[in-house]
């Protein structure tokens, strides 16, 4: 029998939502994963300290009984954030990470940063203090094809705020591209990139071939296969610029069938058996633990997490195809691929 253990994964890159998405969904995440980045794009989002210290006690309490699953909380940057209050959550221990939302680029991205040069002391006070930016890194003007989002975002966005910003701390979220793999790699410490589990798996294609599967989409939009191979590349490499972000996303079943679907893909129930199958077709098993539960932990500064997780080879294992909240029903990727590693309890 063929087994793998690794320290226990964590995710860089989570939305958990709240209400009864949150009770639905936080166990799907704790039962396999330490820790999780949490995403602050609520509805309002989670601006200041004291809102991440709540939506923290609420997340705690959609845990199962006795889960030892910790969030590690964000705040959600606006044009009007405080950088003493960013500070403040930072040194005591509560928030991990800002969150910049281009205004428009995604889900719950209204309250984002337009004007960047309202955010500045706040940049600069992070970058004394230590504390990482996650970034989308799409750009949202309308003249940029939707493809090429990511892409011009670096160049005309992201490349300009690092060298405005010295010493600032940035993850590239859920790169999409070639060029965002490039980018990342060529950074120093002070730059990381997370990869979804999905645009690992899928291309362009799942999204629009033989009709249109709203399951498939998400923001950054999945791209042509040479992307994805890249990603792949990135991921199964062991580069500690590279560590797992899901960026698992769930929205009910009825917001995405719809004719103007939701953004996103939610992969918590499979993920370590999706990335399992995704590590071994590219012969590099034995790089999953850094992708997953030990490049990220270094780049936040943070413990290898002490408990293992196994992965045991067998006949392909099934996951349920949805979920239910008390909203109604979620539906979980699915990576039209049979998986043979199952996730022991
Ligand atoms: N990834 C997505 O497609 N959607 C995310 C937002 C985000 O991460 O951009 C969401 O909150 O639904
Ligand atoms: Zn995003
Ligand atoms: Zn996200």
């Amino acid at each position: 029998m063929e087994q793998i253990t690794l320290a226990r994964p964590d995710d860089w890159h989570l939305h958990l939502r709240d209400g009864a998405m949150l009770r639905a969904v936080a166990p799907e995440t704790a039962r396999h994963f330490g820790r999780a980045i949490i995403m602050p794009n609520l509805v309002p989002p989670v601006v200041t300290g004291a809102q991440a210290a709540a939506y923290r006690e609420r997340i705690l309490a959609a845990l199962p009984e006795g889960s030892a699953f910790e969030p590690l909380m964000t705040l959600y940057l606006t044009e009007d954030t405080d950088p003493a209050d960013v500070a403040a959550a930072h040194a005591s221990g509560l928030v991990k990470a800002v969150k910049l939302y281009p205004a428009g680029a995604t889900t719950n991205s209204a309250s984002g940063v337009t004007n960047f040069d309202k955010v500045r002391p706040t940049l600069e006070k992070m970058a004394e203090i230590g504390l990482p930016l996650c970034v989308h890194g799409e750009v949202v003007t309308s003249d940029v094809d939707i493809f090429d989002r990511e892409a011009v975002f670096i160049d005309t966005v992201l490349d300009p705020l690092r060298r405005a910003t010295p010493g600032l701390r940035v993850v590239m979220e859920h790169i999409t591209t070639s060029q965002g793999a490039d980018y990342a790699r060529s950074g120093g410490d002070d730059l990381g990139a997370t990869i979804t589990t999905h645009h690992l798996v899928i291309n362009r294609n799942a999204i629009l071939v033989g009709g249109i599967k709203p399951h498939y989409y998400c923001l950054p939009v999945a791209k042509r296969e040479e992307h994805r191979l890249a990603l792949r590349k990135a991921a199964t490499s062991g580069d500690a610029t590279f560590f797992l972000g899901t960026d698992s996303a769930p929205h009910l079943d009825p917001l995405k069938e719809n004719a103007c679907g939701c953004a996103g893909c939610f992969t918590a129930t499979n993920t370590m058996s999706v990335l399992a199958e995704v590590f071994e077709q590219d012969g590099a098993l034995d790089k999953l633990e850094a992708f997953t539960s030990l490049n990220g932990p270094r780049f936040y500064g943070l413990p290898v997490n002490d408990s293992t997780l196994t992965l045991t080879k067998g006949a392909p294992v099934t996951y349920p195809a949805k979920i239910d909240s008390a909203d109604g029903p979620v539906t979980v990727f699915d990576p039209m691929m049979p998986l043979h590693w199952r996730v022991e309890d």
